[in-house]
């Protein structure tokens, strides 16, 4: 009976030291009293660093020596008082920590009748690894999707998004708004006379010189074609058209310059405004006063009709 109760013991002993989980036992006064080679290897320690040492020591000796657990914190002593908080708050917690080398570990923690803390380690780098590439690839197929290509901003689909957002913002606080909608005049020519390559450098240009004058909160896209749309959230008519009249001058004031060609470029603008408008609305007045714009002659701004009065 001894004699198989010494040999399982053993077993389990090798076991333990041979896993690559990590075991540990905390005593009830939170003192380390065993340990497998796995555990100490997450903490880079030895048997005779960290056998009887209490939590605090253990930790205190990590921030140190810069190793296991990574601390970040300016202040050891506030960190420790929070995680004391947090140990043995429950008799089962499960919490993911990642370590000064770049290894991530899944801690399961068990807190005994009797007091003593059972300690559990799982190695999930690669795990994390996988973890991360995929939300990296997630992001950036968002990006993209959500992207123009050629002028790197916002495409139709997202500008239009963002706008009616905005929208449903603006319509529960009852804010004016105001959408501008801007047309490159007689594009095709520039298309025809220097290439769709200039074409599309003049896009670009348009879109870098607009970007670079506008709020962080205002929303820019490309809607297509060469057109481009700009919402102002939070603006009345007079602020609008201002605005407006400031892009619209922004991009006639200077030619843009093509490989050594200096290329005149204006744009036409219409403007709609108001209140508690669907972007369907906003869309269909903001256009009507851009075809205005552009029978009108081109070059210059068009206040759409509102459909409230303020
Ligand atoms: N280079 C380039 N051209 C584009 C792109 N998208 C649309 N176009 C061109 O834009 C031109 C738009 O022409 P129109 O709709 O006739 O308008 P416009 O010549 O600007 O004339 P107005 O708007 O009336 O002043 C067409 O020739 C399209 O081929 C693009 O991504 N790149």
């Amino acid at each position: 009976m001894i004699n198989s109760f010494h040999h399982y013991a053993k077993l389990l002993a090798d076991f333990a030291n041979q896993s690559k989980d990590g075991y540990a036992i905390f005593s009830a006064d939170d003192i380390l009293i065993c340990a497998n080679n796995a555990f100490l290897g997450t903490f880079n320690q030895t048997v005779n660093n960290m056998i009887g040492l209490n939590f605090t020591e253990i930790i205190r000796l990590a921030f140190t020596e810069k190793t296991g657990p990574k601390i970040d914190t300016d202040d050891i002593e506030q960190w420790l008082v929070l995680a004391a908080k947090e140990r043995r708050s429950r008799d089962f917690r499960l919490f993911e920590v990642d370590l000064v080398d770049g290894r991530w570990f899944l801690f399961s923690e068990q807190l005994l009748p009797t007091g003593e803390l059972l300690l559990q380690t799982k190695d999930i780098t690669k795990q994390k690894i996988l973890e991360q590439h995929l939300s990296e690839r997630t992001r950036s197929l968002t990006n993209l999707a959500l992207t123009d290509e050629l002028t790197r901003i916002a495409n139709r689909r997202s500008f239009v998004a963002s706008v009616q957002s905005e929208l449903s913002r603006c319509e529960r606080s009852n804010f004016k708004v105001a959408l501008l909608l801007l047309d490159i005049d007689y594009f095709k020519s520039v298309n025809d006379n220097h290439g769709h390559q200039a074409g599309d450098a003049v896009l670009q240009q348009v879109a870098r010189r607009i970007s670079s004058t506008l709020r962080e909160y205002d929303i820019f896209g490309r809607i297509g074609g060469e057109e481009f749309g700009v919402f102002l959230a939070e603006t009345d008519r007079t602020t609008a058209a201002e605005v407006a009249e400031r892009l619209r001058q922004l991009i006639a004031a200077e030619p843009f310059v093509l490989s050594g060609l200096a290329l005149p470029v204006t744009i036409s603008i219409g403007v709609a405004t108001g209140t508690c408008m669907s972007f369907e609305q906003l869309y269909a007045e903001a256009d009507s006063a851009l075809y205005k714009a552009k029978h009108a002659g081109r070059n210059q701004v068009v206040m759409a009709v509102p459909c409230f009065a303020f």
